[in-house]
Formats: structure tokens, sequence, C-alpha cells
């Protein structure tokens, strides 16, 4: 389905939870989302065709990798992030701010932007709203994130506070900046660390900005499980209900079942890609470390009863052996059995949500957890 207009409405609720559909002229996208990341356009060791074979019905785009390599206006000559990257289902791309504090040398923030460094050859770089919406644009990415601030953590009551006044400053910036674009989103992006007041005050601002979705941000930033929970314990209420609400950055599977019975519709996370490249199995058993001599005889799949390439093809034996070898295949398939995980956990939440079950659901998720890997 494709829609030309970018929509949202949700089919089913279980709690705070709900089962939905984002429609952009791209294509669907089935919500509780999992999005993964591609950075410099591409899912590392995965061809798009793979990624969506996982599942997926939108990937990540990064502004700051892009911006500095190949840079968005050769992209945009070239037709844009889409046909570049070959891709034509729906993109989000970051702002940019997470990245340049993250990654960069040099930064100096002001209240116009940030200018940095570049980590590849040290060139000289700014960035401000109006630049990120730019470069967004120039991608053509579907869903734009305003350009923020992400507040360290942690960070005392003051330091939260200006940054996240500055973050809305930026993100009426951004939302100026935008302009009218039918068919393509801006997002905004709650700030206020762990401060209620705060987060109810950013919430507040960004509504009466007005933004097509919006982002809890500021969160899986050292604060760990436990505190991130008690902060999504209210923050993803203060959020408009008829718009999408992005977790961004999270998470472990635990991290995501947990933030959907909140009420987040999408999250994104390096760790099922990353994960998959240092031989990090994710199982609904928990987490299985094929570098470990353990498996170095094993006949059985990775995970039994999984349908991916890794697992109806191979051996623990044979994975163990490319991951110790360092050969490319290893990369290839665990990194696709950790995105077919993360897709079917995906589709078990919203089967559930739908269901009014996702409390069965998420007994049964952390049974198996616990029964560990053997
Ligand atoms: C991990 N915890 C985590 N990641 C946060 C990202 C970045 C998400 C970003 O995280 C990687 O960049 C580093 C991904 O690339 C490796 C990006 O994918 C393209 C992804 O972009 C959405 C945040 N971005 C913004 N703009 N604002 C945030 O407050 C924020 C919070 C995060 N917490």
């Amino acid at each position: 389905m494709t829609s030309a207009t970018f929509g949202f409405a949700v089919q089913a609720t279980c709690g705070k939870a709900r089962a939905g559909t984002i429609t952009t002229p791209r294509g669907d996208i089935r919500t509780p989302a999992f999005m993964p990341v591609g950075t410099a356009a591409t899912v590392k060791a995965m061809l798009p065709g793979s990624v969506r074979a996982t599942g997926a019905d939108i990937l990540l785009g990064n502004t700051y990798h892009l911006m500095l390599r190949p840079t968005a206006e050769r992209i945009a000559a070239l037709g844009g992030l889409h046909k570049f990257m070959n891709w034509d289902r729906p993109i989000l791309t970051d702002s940019g701010g997470f990245q340049v504090m993250s990654l960069a040398s040099l930064r100096k923030m002001t209240e116009k932007g940030v200018t940095f460094r570049s980590h590849i050859d040290g060139s000289r770089h700014e960035i401000t709203p109006e630049r990120s919406m730019e470069i967004q644009r120039l991608l053509g990415s579907d869903i734009v994130m305003a350009f923020d601030e992400c507040t360290p953590y942690p960070a005392d009551e003051g330091t939260a506070r200006a940054s996240m006044e500055l973050s809305m400053r930026w993100a009426q910036r951004s939302r100026d900046a935008f302009g009218d674009r039918p068919g393509h989103a801006l997002f905004g992006i709650q700030q206020g660390s762990v401060y209620a007041d705060q987060r109810a005050e950013s919430a507040s601002k960004l509504r009466t900005i007005g933004f097509d979705g919006y982002a809890v941000g500021g969160l899986a930033v050292g604060e760990g499980q436990e505190k991130m929970f008690e902060v999504l314990d209210y923050a993803p209420d203060m959020l408009p209900e008829d718009k999408p609400r992005y977790l961004m950055g999270v998470g472990k599977p635990s991290d995501i079942v947990g933030a959907v019975a909140r009420g987040i519709d999408m999250m994104d996370c390096v760790l099922p890609s990353r994960s998959g490249r240092t031989g990090q199995g994710w199982t609904a058993r928990g987490q299985v470390n094929l570098r470990n001599a353990r498996h170095r005889d094993d006949p059985r799949p990775l995970e039994e009863g999984c349908t991916c390439p890794a697992c109806t093809g191979y051996s623990r034996a044979y994975l163990h052996h490319v991951i110790k070898s360092d050969e490319i295949i290893g990369s290839m398939l665990l990194t696709w059995h950790n995105l077919h995980y993360y897709q079917s956990l995906m589709q078990g939440l919203r089967d559930a949500i739908s269901a009014g079950a996702l409390a069965d659901f998420t007994a049964a998720f952390h049974a198996n957890v616990a029964l560990g890997d053997v």
C-alpha cells in the first residue's frame, strides 16, 4: 500500500501498547516497528533485498555520515538516497546532532548550531537546524528528524533544562526550515533528561510547534534499563496519542518489549547488526556468543525453528568456524539472523497487541530468555 500523504492509524491497543500503520508514498510501516540502521547508505553486510526479507518496512540513514561522505549534494545529483542505495521503501534520517557530539572532533556549539571537524579528514563543517533540514531534503528521506541536542547523561537539572530549551528553539527553526512537504514527515524530539517537569515542558512546546511524529530523545545514553523505563512510564503519554512515538537508539530485545508496553511505536538500534559482526547471535533464549568454543562441533542451527538463511542452511559449528576465521560470510549470516529475530519479535508484539495478549507474550518472552541457551 502507498499513500500520497503521510498518515498514522492505530488498529488495536493493549494497555498502553498500540498496533498501527504509518502510511507513506513509499509504502506502509507496521507498528510497533524496528528500524535497522543503514548509517552510510548501507545496512552493513546486508543487501537491501535481504533487509526487506527480514521483514523491515523502513531503514535509517545518517545525516552526519552522509554529509561528510559522499555529501548530500552528490547523492541528490545521483537521484537521492533511495536510488543511490537501491531501497525504494521509507527511509528515516537522524538530524546529525547526536552523531556530531559522539563522533566529530573540535566541536563548537552555539545558539546557531554546531561547527566541527570531520572524523574522516579533519575538514571543517557546520550543522544548523536549517542545514540539517536541507541535507535531509537533498537525501530525500521520508521521515526527517528535527535538529536537536541529545542531552548527555547524567545531567543536573540546570544543564538538562538549558539543553532542552535549546533543542526546543532548534525544533521551531527545524519546523520553519522544513516547510510544507506533502508525503514527507518531520518528527520533533522530546528532551528533558530524567526530569518529568522538563519532559512535560518539552512535549508541550513540541505540540505547540506541531509535528507529524514525536521522538523520545535523550534516553539510551547510559542511564540503564530501569531508569529508562522509569522515564518511559510517563514520557510517551505526554506526546500526542494520534501520532507515532519513536524511541531513539533502543535497544536490546527486553528494552524493546518494555518500551512497546509503555506506548512506543518505533525504535532503532545498531545492536543486532553491530553485534552480528562480532559473532553475537540474538535468539528467543537470549544472546549466543558464536565465538565460544562450545559450538565448534555443534551440528544444530543457531536457533531451532528459525527460518532465516543462517538457521536453515548452516550449523553452529560452521558459524563458529567462519566467525573465528573472520570470514565475511560470518557477518552476513549473523547480521541476517539477528535482524530476522528482531523483526520476528516485532511481529510477535504486533500480533499480541492485536489479540489483547501482550502480558502473556511478555511473560513468555522473559521465560524463554530465562531458559538460556543450551
Ligand atoms: C543509542 N542510544 C541513543 N541513540 C540516540 C540518538 C541517535 C540515533 C542514531 O543512532 C546511531 O547514530 C549514532 C545510528 O547510526 C549508527 C543512527 O541511525 C541512522 C540513529 O539515527 C536515528 C538520538 N538522536 C537524536 N537526534 N536525539 C536524541 O536524543 C538521540 C538519543 C539517542 N540515544
